[in-house]
């Protein structure tokens, strides 16, 4: 029955079937293996026991196996495994960009150390965090030329669908990547976001005269507050700043947010995410996304409504037109003008994440008292 349920919890996800065993895990190449959160207790009956993932390694690469978990919420015994390390991010997010690199670097020095050593990646369902780190240490060791061919790779490998990483900010994180193996030196310069414009007003009050929506947006950060780990920071609210959220109808065909003088500076990692402003009940949260200031080109980025978290899978087109886009406009500025010290502490709230909290506890970072989303 056991066996029968984590199945189903699998999904699309290619398991390991073979001597014995039956776990949700994925060889990708010969050293590098994907995998599910190894589990005890209750979760143990739907995900990987521990147990016998632990059987799994002692029993095929004892003494030559390192496991890597990518998850923010949740851990285990270093003692469980021979050999382990944490590179903790949000579940549905990308992680820091300056952590990638430093995971690469960790597997890469792993699997150069013997020529039987394997790695192996697990988030909580090894797929979407999984399969970004994976596909970027696949353009690291070179195994991949390009963030497309690690990609596709992954999702063969691992899916059954093929369709392995399905976020557009993870996988545009991978793009990011390859770029940056080709740079070698990338700046990352402070930025001021001067203007905001949604190309088509999303649809997220259907049921009032009229539709559209009464948009604002948030601005988080990534912190680094440890050696591999990182904060994610709120540090602009437009809805604070003003006194009232215009109402946007469809027929006005763009949202304008113009936030020239509210002073909204950034810097390396940005999580932009949007919301509905509601009167009588809790704010939508519509959709977010993130990019890199290192890879800010001519003062302009431009999302199309397929590389916008959350918008991505409207598919039906009942709140997003087909030819939805959000228009960043930034101007730079001095690096001399930023501090994460200086900038204004908006506090967390959960609205504005897409971390879930699970049966295990509160992710990391997020304090108690928090708005529900
Ligand atoms: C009879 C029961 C039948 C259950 C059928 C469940 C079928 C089912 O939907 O199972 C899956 C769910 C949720 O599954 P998970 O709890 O494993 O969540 C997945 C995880 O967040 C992935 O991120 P990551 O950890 O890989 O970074 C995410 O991929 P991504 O970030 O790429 O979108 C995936 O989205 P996706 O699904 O691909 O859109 C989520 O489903 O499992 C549970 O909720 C646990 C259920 C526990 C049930 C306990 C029963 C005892």
């Amino acid at each position: 029955m056991a066996q029968f349920v984590r199945g189903l919890v699998s999904k699309k996800k290619m398991r390991f079937v073979e001597d014995g065993f039956d776990l949700d895990l994925t060889y990708i190449t010969d050293k590098i293996i994907a995998m599910g959160f190894p589990s005890i207790g209750q979760e143990a009956l739907y995900r990987n026991p521990m147990h016998e993932v632990q059987r799994f390694f002692s029993s095929r690469h004892s003494g030559h196996y390192k496991v890597y978990n990518l998850c923010s919420e949740r851990a285990y015994e270093s003692s469980d495994f021979e050999n382990s390390e944490r590179f903790p991010f949000d579940d549905h997010n990308p992680s820091a960009l300056d952590l990638i690199g430093r995971f690469c670097t960790s597997v890469e020095r792993f699997l150069n150390a013997s020529p039987e050593n394997v790695v192996a990646i697990h988030c909580k369902a090894g797929k979407g965090r999984t399969g970004m780190m994976i596909a970027c240490c696949l353009l690291h060791m070179g195994v991949c030329k390009t963030a497309e061919e690690a990609l596709t790779m992954f999702g063969e490998k691992r899916t059954s669908n093929k369709k392995g990483v399905t976020i557009p900010s993870q996988i545009r994180y991978v793009y990011y990547y390859e770029q940056l193996l080709r740079r070698q030196n990338v700046t990352t310069y402070t930025y001021q976001i001067t203007h905001i414009r949604l190309v088509t007003v999303p649809n997220f009050d259907p049921s009032i005269t009229g539709g559209g929506c009464d948009p604002y947006f948030h601005v988080r950060l990534l912190q680094k507050t440890g050696d591999n780990t990182h904060k994610e920071r709120r540090v602009f609210n437009y809805k604070k700043k003003v006194e009232r959220v215009k109402k946007c109808y469809p027929q006005e065909r763009f949202v304008d947010i113009d936030c020239k003088n509210m002073n909204v500076k950034v810097k390396g990692d940005v999580k932009i995410v949007f919301f509905d402003h509601d009167q009588y009940s809790q704010d939508d949260k519509m959709c977010h996304l993130w990019f890199n200031t290192a890879f800010v080109e001519r003062n302009f980025l431009v999302f199309d409504k397929q590389v916008v978290d959350k918008a991505c899978k409207d598919k039906h087109c009942r709140t997003f037109d087909q030819n939805f886009k959000v228009e960043v406009y930034l101007h730079r500025v001095d690096d001399k003008e930023f501090s994460f010290e200086a900038l204004e502490d908006e506090g967390d709230t959960k609205e504005d994440t897409d971390t879930e909290t699970d049966e295990e506890g509160k992710p990391a970072g997020k304090g108690e008292g928090d708005e529900e989303e």
